[in-house]
C-alpha cells in the first residue's frame, strides 16, 4: 500500500518536474528524497537529472542561437540578391511606387539583420540572460525580414501577369523554404518567418477571386501547414542534436576528470601498478613502479616481460591472462638497472568492453624491508646475534631432526657440550669486550674441527655444544669418534688467542654423550652432555668427559643443595667456628673463622660443598657479608674482654666479594658499625683472586689498608708464588697452604718448598703462618726454619666460639 503511495507522489512528481522543465527552466525545484523508497530514491535521481538539465537550457539556447548566428550570412545574402532579382522581374508589371517602397523595407529589414547578424558583442554561454536578449533580437529580425518578404505577396502581385505572379509565388517559396533551414534551430523564428512569408500570397490570391488562383491559395495554405509541421520535426531533431553533444561533451569532461584523478592517484600511490597486454608487453606503469625498478615510467612502458632477466614473475602474469587472480612473492631482479629486492604481486586479469580479456593489472607491493625485517627477527630467535651460531631453539630443533635421521639410518650421533674454563675471569679482568672477542674467536675455531654436516651452536655465556651425525652403528664406534673430534677441539681451543694486544690462553671442559634414535629426548640429551662437562670440570678441566649416571646423580643432589642454600640465609642456618692460631711458644694470637652450615636433616654441611656453588651462584655475596659481620661482632665482644682483647680474627673473602666495586666501603661500614680495632680483622685473599686484576687489587688492599685491616695470603706456594708481585702486595702474612705441611716428614721435595717460602716471606718482611700442622714433628720443622705462627688440629680444630672461648681459660693454657 505504501508502494503504490510512493508510486502515486513519484509520478506527480515526474509531472511536475517535467512541466518545469518544459516551461520555466529557471525556476528553482525543491524536492526532497521524503524516505528511503526505490520510487523516493528513483526521483532523487531524476530531480538532480533535472537540476542539470535546466542548467544546461540556457547551454543549449545558447548552441541554437549560434546554430541561428552562423547560417544568418548567407541566409541574409540570399535574401537580399533574391530581393533585388524580384523587385528587377517584377519593375516591369509592378508600379514603381510599390516596388520603390518594398524596396526600402526590404533594405532597411536587411539592415537591421545585418546590424543583428554583424554584432560585435560576444555572446556568453553562461548568462542566461543574454541568450536570451540575444534570441529576442534575433526573432525581431526575422519577424521583421519575414513581413517585408509577406509584403511583396501583396506589392509585387501583378494580378493580370500569371507568368509574374508565379515567379512571385516561386520566390516566396524558395525563400519559404530557405528560412525554414535556416531558421528552424528556433521554432519561433521559423515558423514566424513561413507563416509571414507565405500568408499573404494567399490571402492575395483568394482576393484575385479566379479558380486558378484560389487554387494556388489553397495550396500556399496547405504547403504552410506541411511547412510548419516539418520545422517542428526538424527543430525537435536539432534540439536533440544539441542536448546530445552537449552531454557527450559534458561525459568527456567528467571521463577526462575521472582519468586525471585516476591518474593522479596511481602515480601517488605508495605501490606499484602496471598494466600489460596479452603479449605480456607493459602499456602502463606508474612512478611508483618506475623507482622501483630504478627507471622511468616511458623506460618500462613497452617492456616485453617475456625478455626480462628475471621471469619469476611470469607464471602469475600469465595465469591473470588466463582468467585467474594469481599472487607471487619473491625476490626480483630488475632487467636494465641494478634494482633487487622482495616483491609481493597481485595479478588480476582485465577485460575488454566486450568481456574478452584485455591483458592483466598487476599491483606490486615492495616488501624488502618487511623482509629484512623477518630475517632479522628470525635471526634472533634461531641464532647468537654475537656468533652468529644457531642458539638454543635451533639447536634442539635440529637435534630433533637428527634424532629422527638417526632412527632411521641406525648411525649413532654425539653432543658434545663445550664450556670454557676460567671464562668468567677473563671478562672480570680483560672486560667484556675481550670475553666478547674470545667468543666469537671460539665459535669460528669450533667450525673448523667439525665436519660439514655437523651443527655448532652457542648456548649462552660460554657454552657452546657441538652436535655430530652419522657416526658409527655402535656405541664404541661412535664413542671413540667423538672422543676424536673431542680432543680435537681441546687441541684447537687450547691454542692461544690474540685478543687485540693481549695474549691469551684458555682451554675447554668438554662434556659428552651419544644418542641412537628416539631413546632419550632431546632436553635429556642435553642435560647429559652437560652434566658430563661438569665432570670434565671435576676432573680438572681441558679434558673430555663422557656422560654417566653416577655423575648425574651427584649433579641432582648439587641442585637440590642449591636450592636450600638459597634459604639458608635466611633461615639462620650458617654458623661460624674458630680455629686457633698459635705463635711459636703456643700463646694464642688469634683465630681463623671458618663457616659452617647446619643443615636441618644433613647435619654439618662443610664449606667445601657449598662454598663453591656459592660462588657461582653469586651467592656468595651476601653470604660473605653475614661472614664479615659475625666476625666483627665477635671480635666487638672479645675486645671487651682482657684475654681475648688482642686477638686477631682472621676472615676468608672470595674473589668475587673482593671484585667488587664497593668492597672498601662495605667493609668501611662493616667496621664502623661494629665499632671494632680494624688491625684485629685479617683478610685473607688466595693468590689466585690478587692475580685477577693485579693494579686494581693493589688499589683495592691500599684502601683497605688505609682502613687499618690485615692480609693475609691464603694457599700460598699453590699458584704462581712470583716474587714479583709478592712484592707489590700490602701485605702482612703468607700463610704456607697445608698440602706441604702434611708431607714435611716424609717430602724432601716439601721440605725445600716450606723452607723457601719462609725465607721469602721473611726477606719481604712478612709473617709466616703455617696451616694445617697435625703433629709436633712437623711444628718443629716449621720452626726450625723459621715459621713463627701456628694453625692446626695439633692446637685446635675449628669449634664454636663457647668452645674456642673455653681453650683460651688459663688453666688449659698452662
Ligand atoms: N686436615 C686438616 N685440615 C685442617 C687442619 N687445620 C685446619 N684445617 C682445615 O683447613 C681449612 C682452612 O681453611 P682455608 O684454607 O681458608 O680453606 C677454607 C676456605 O677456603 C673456605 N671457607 C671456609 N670458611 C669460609 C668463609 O667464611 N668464606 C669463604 N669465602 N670461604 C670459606 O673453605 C675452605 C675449607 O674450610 P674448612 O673445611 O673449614 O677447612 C679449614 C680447616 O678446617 C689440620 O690440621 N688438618
Amino acid at each position: 500500500m505504501k508502494d503504490i503511495q510512493d508510486g502515486r507522489a513519484f509520478a506527480t512528481k515526474l509531472k511536475r518536474c517535467r512541466w518545469i522543465l518544459r516551461h520555466n527552466p529557471y525556476e528553482s525545484i525543491n524536492l526532497q528524497p521524503e524516505s528511503a523508497s526505490p520510487f523516493a530514491q528513483d526521483f532523487f535521481d531524476l530531480r538532480s537529472e533535472a537540476i542539470i538539465k535546466l542548467k544546461d537550457k540556457t547551454a543549449i539556447q545558447s548552441a541554437q542561437l549560434r546554430q541561428l548566428l552562423s547560417v544568418s550570412k548567407v541566409s541574409l545574402i540570399t535574401s537580399i540578391s533574391l530581393a533585388a532579382i524580384l523587385a528587377y522581374i517584377q519593375r516591369t508589371v509592378v508600379p514603381s511606387s510599390e516596388l520603390l517602397v518594398w524596396c526600402l523595407l526590404m533594405v532597411l529589414a536587411s539592415l537591421l539583420r545585418a546590424a543583428l547578424v554583424y554584432s560585435p558583442q560576444t555572446l556568453r554561454l553562461d548568462d542566461a540572460a543574454a541568450v536570451q536578449a540575444r534570441l529576442q533580437k534575433f526573432r525581431i529580425g526575422v519577424v521583421v525580414a519575414g513581413a517585408v518578404w509577406g509584403s511583396a505577396g501583396l506589392l509585387l502581385f501583378p494580378a493580370h501577369h500569371p507568368q509574374y505572379v508565379m515567379f512571385l509565388i516561386f520566390t516566396l517559396a524558395g525563400m519559404t523554404a530557405g528560412g525554414v533551414i535556416s531558421f528552424s534551430a528556433d521554432l519561433v523564428s521559423a515558423v514566424a518567418f513561413s507563416v509571414l512569408l507565405s500568408l499573404p500570397v494567399a490571402i492575395r490570391l483568394f482576393v484575385t477571386g479566379d479558380h486558378l488562383s484560389e487554387a494556388m491559395g489553397v495550396a500556399v495554405l496547405l504547403y504552410l501547414g506541411f511547412m510548419i509541421a516539418s520545422i517542428r520535426r526538424i527543430n525537435q531533431n536539432i534540439c536533440e542534436n544539441i542536448i546530445l553533444r552537449i552531454e557527450a561533451a559534458a561525459r568527456e569532461g567528467k571521463v577526462r576528470e575521472s582519468e586525471e584523478r585516476y591518474r593522479l592517484l596511481l602515480s601517488h600511490l605508495p605501490v606499484g601498478i602496471f598494466h600489460y597486454n596479452t603479449d605480456l608487453v607493459i602499456t602502463y606503469c606508474n612512478d611508483r613502479l618506475a623507482e622501483l625498478l630504478h627507471n622511468s615510467v616511458e623506460h618500462v612502458i613497452g617492456l616485453d616481460m617475456k625478455l626480462v632477466k628475471d621471469q619469476a614473475i611470469l607464471p602469475s602474469l600469465r595465469k591473470a591472462l588466463e582468467g585467474e587472480r594469481s599472487n607471487f612473492e619473491g625476490h626480483y631482479l630488475a632487467t636494465y638497472s641494478d634494482a633487487e629486492g622482495w616483491a609481493y604481486i597481485t595479478c588480476t586479469p582485465f577485460h575488454d568492453h566486450n568481456g574478452q580479456i584485455a591483458g592483466g593489472i598487476a599491483i606490486v607491493q615492495d616488501i624488502t624491508e618487511h623482509k629484512a625485517a623477518e630475517e632479522k627477527i628470525n635471526n634472533l630467535a634461531f641464532y647468537d646475534p654475537l656468533t652468529g651460531l644457531p642458539n638454543r631453539r635451533l639447536l634442539l630443533d635440529r637435534l630433533q631432526h637428527a634424532l629422527a635421521s638417526s632412527a632411521r639410518s641406525g648411525r649413532e650421533g654425539a653432543l658434545l657440550f663445550i664450556d670454557l674454563d676460567n671464562f668468567k675471569a677473563l671478562n672480570d679482568t680483560l672486560g667484556h669486550d675481550m670475553g666478547d672477542l674470545l667468543l666469537r674467536q671460539v665459535a669460528q675455531r669450533l667450525a673448523s674441527c667439525v665436519r660439514e654436516g655437523d651443527s655448532i651452536a652457542r648456548l649462552g655465556g660460554d657454552e657452546f655444544v657441538v652436535m655430530l651425525e652419522d657416526l658409527g652403528g655402535h656405541d664404541l664406534e661412535a664413542a671413540a669418534q667423538t672422543e676424536a673430534v673431542g680432543e680435537k677441539i681441546l687441541a684447537m681451543l687450547g691454542l692461544p688467542y690474540q685478543l687485540v694486544a693481549h695474549e691469551y690462553r684458555c682451554t675447554p671442559s668438554i662434556g659428552a654423550t651419544l644418542f641412537s634414535g628416539h631413546e632419550l629426548a632431546k632436553e635429556e640429551l642435553l642435560k647429559r652432555a652437560d652434566i658430563a662437562m661438569y665432570q670434565a670440570k671435576q676432573a680438572g678441566r681441558n679434558t673430555v668427559r663422557f656422560f654417566d649416571q653416577q655423575m648425574q646423580d651427584a649433579v641432582t643432589a648439587r641442585v637440590a643443595l642449591e636450592g636450600e642454600l638459597h634459604k639458608a640465609l635466611d633461615r639462620q642456618q650458617f654458623r661460624l667456628h674458630y680455629q686457633i692460631q698459635v705463635d711459636a711458644s703456643g700463646r694464642p694470637l688469634g683465630a681463623e673463622a671458618l663457616i659452617r652450615w647446619m643443615h636441618p636433616e644433613r647435619g654439618l654441611v662443610p664449606p667445601d660443598q657449598f662454598i663453591g656453588m656459592a660462588e657461582e651462584t653469586d651467592l656468595i655475596l651476601p653470604i660473605g657479608q653475614w661472614v664479615m659481620d659475625t666476625a666483627c661482632a665477635q671480635l666487638k665482644t672479645w675486645q671487651q674482654h682482657a684475654p681475648t682483647r688482642d686477638l686477631v680474627l682472621a676472615v676468608n673473602v672470595s674473589a668475587t666479594q673482593f671484585h667488587q666495586l664497593d668492597f672498601v666501603f662495605q667493609v668501611r661500614a662493616t667496621v664502623q658499625r661494629h665499632a671494632i680495632d680494624p688491625k684485629l680483622l685479617k683478610l685473607e685473599l688466595t693468590e689466585s683472586m690478587l692475580l685477577e686484576n693485579i693494579e686494581d687489587t693493589i688499589r683495592t688492599m691500599n684502601a683497605l689498608k688505609e682502613i687499618g685491616v690485615q692480609f693475609s695470603l691464603d694457599d700460598f706456594g699453590t699458584g704462581y708464588s712470583s716474587l714479583q708481585y709478592l712484592k707489590r702486595l700490602p701485605l702482612d702474612q703468607i700463610k704456607i697452604d697445608q698440602s706441604f705441611v702434611r708431607d714435611i716428614a716424609s717430602d724432601s721435595n716439601d721440605r725445600e718448598i716450606v723452607g723457601t717460602i719462609i725465607a721469602m716471606a721473611q726477606n719481604l718482611y712478612l709473617d709466616v703462618i703455617a696451616e694445617g700442622v697435625e703433629t709436633e714433628e712437623q711444628r718443629q720443622f716449621l720452626q726450625d726454619n723459621g715459621c713463627t705462627h701456628f694453625q692446626g688440629y695439633l692446637f685446635g680444630k675449628p669449634v664454636p666460639v663457647e668452645q674456642f672461648e673455653a681453650m683460651l681459660q688459663p688453666d688449659r693454657a698452662s
